[in-house]
């Protein structure tokens, strides 16, 4: 039996270190995540991988409603296995993400979305990571968080993620491409990045991880009482 379960949201921009707290928080409470990112970049990389436009919803709609995905937890990693291959690491590409953020703007293929999204909502309690968390999906969560930082940090911090991966990246290219997304999931007609009426806004430009995380889990704490 399902019932409903309390829910924390936190959206914002890419880079602002949403995954990271998400991350930090579901261990923490012990409760479940989701990271809605990893749903529609499994689905530009589906479309990529069949050749399918990622500019035509009437050929999205059926290959969201039947994405063969899988989430498995490995220690503190999630592994994402997509018609049976592990795509953990080529999901996290700027191509997939710059794609990913074509394919969330069409409505019907963020409607056939939305199911999916909810399922994650099971006992103890759900963290959720995304762009509309708080706003669209999961409106009546107890706690919602918009977590933000200026672009040139968030790009900083992206290139400092490849550098240690060992991959040669130029941050005026990884600038542009924050802006270009930023740009489109801020401004689409449906489900656009801003904060909900009711989040808590923190800027984490001058924050350590470990900061957001302590004052994260103080307002949780106030909240849920
Ligand atoms: N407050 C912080 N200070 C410094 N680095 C941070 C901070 N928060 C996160 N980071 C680092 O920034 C990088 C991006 O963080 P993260 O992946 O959590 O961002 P995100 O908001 O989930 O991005 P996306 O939406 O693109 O998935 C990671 O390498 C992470 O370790
Ligand atoms: N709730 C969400 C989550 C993500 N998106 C779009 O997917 C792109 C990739 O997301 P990441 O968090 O993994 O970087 C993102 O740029 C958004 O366009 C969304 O629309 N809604």
């Amino acid at each position: 039996m399902s019932t409903h379960a309390p829910v924390i949201t936190v959206d914002g921009p890419s880079g602002a270190g949403k995954g990271t707290l998400c991350m930090l928080l579901a261990e923490k409470l012990g409760w479940n995540l989701l990271d809605s990112g990893a749903i529609y970049r499994v689905l530009a990389l589906a479309a990529l991988h069949h050749g399918v436009d990622t500019e035509s919803e009437d050929a999205l709609v059926p290959l969201a409603a039947h994405l063969d995905v899988q989430f498995v937890a490995e220690g503190e990693l999630v592994r994402v296995i997509l018609e049976g291959e592990d795509v953990s690491d080529t999901l996290r590409t700027e191509k997939v993400g710059n794609a990913a953020s074509k394919v969330a703007a069409l409505p019907r293929v963020r409607e056939a979305l939305l199911r999916r999204q909810r399922a994650f909502n099971e006992q103890p309690g759900l963290v959720a990571d995304g762009r509309d968390m708080g706003t669209v999906v999961f409106t009546s969560a107890e706690v919602k968080i918009f977590l933000d930082a200026s672009a040139e940090e968030r790009a900083t911090r992206r290139m400092n993620q490849l550098q240690k991966q060992g991959l040669d990246v130029s941050f005026s290219r990884l600038l542009s491409e924050i802006q270009e997304r930023d740009y489109r999931d801020r401004n689409r007609a449906v489900a656009p990045l801003r904060p909900a009426d009711d989040a808590l806004l923190l800027d984490s430009t001058e924050m350590s991880i470990e900061q957001v995380l302590e004052k994260v889990l103080a307002y949780v704490d106030a909240k849920l009482k």
